[in-house]
């Protein structure tokens, strides 16, 4: 079985929550994927960084990161898996407002400021959560090549939308929740 089959089977075993549920957006459902299931797990962890290299190889980018808390094992494993591979990858973390004091950063790690950067996301129904991130990233005057989700819950539209390049590792059809 490669990565990505593996991936899948994690997710589906570890990750697929049913049971009425509020939504980030304030939307109910009645299934829940929850990928900090995943993403902080020892055995699936791994396989997220190196499923997420791949889907976003031809997306030429040297930092990753997004909007915390979700974003945030997602970019690591990715740092991580890319230096498995020779490549030097940053990460970082969008805050979901700024900090007070200390230095008084939104977004936290290596610098963004010219760089080009993915921002990423374990799962997106909206989009509401990586565009905050992206316009977050464009303030602090970062280039961003493209948005990546480990699963997409429907936001493929409203991403393609602000025109950026959009990967998915695994769409519902994929988790056969559609
Ligand atoms: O596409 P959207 O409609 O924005 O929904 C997806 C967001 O919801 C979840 O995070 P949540 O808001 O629950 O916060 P957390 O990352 O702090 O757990 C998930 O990690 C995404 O960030
Ligand atoms: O829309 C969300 O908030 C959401 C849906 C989902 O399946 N998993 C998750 O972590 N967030």
């Amino acid at each position: 079985m490669d990565e990505r089959a593996k991936l899948l089977d994690e997710i589906k075993k570890k990750g697929v929550v049913h049971g009425r549920v509020v939504l980030s957006s304030g939307r109910e459902a009645d299934w829940y994927v929850d990928l900090r299931r995943i993403t902080l797990d020892g055995v699936a962890a791994p396989l997220v960084g190196q499923v997420m290299l791949d889907v976003t190889e031809d997306l030429g980018y040297d930092a990753v990161g997004g909007l915390t808390l979700g974003a945030d094992p997602v970019a690591t494993a990715m740092l991580h898996a890319a230096a498995a591979r020779g490549r030097h990858l940053d990460a970082f973390v969008v805050r979901k407002a700024g900090k007070a004091h200390g230095l008084q950063r939104r977004i936290e790690g290596p610098d963004v400021a010219g760089r080009r950067v993915l921002a990423v996301e374990d799962t997106s129904t909206t989009g509401g959560s990586v565009l905050t991130a992206v316009e977050a990233l464009r303030e602090a005057g970062a280039e961003i090549v493209g948005v990546a989700t480990i699963v997409d819950r429907g936001a493929a539209a409203a991403i393609e939308a602000t025109g950026l390049p959009y990967r998915t590792a695994y769409t519902l059809t994929d988790l056969g929740l559609d």
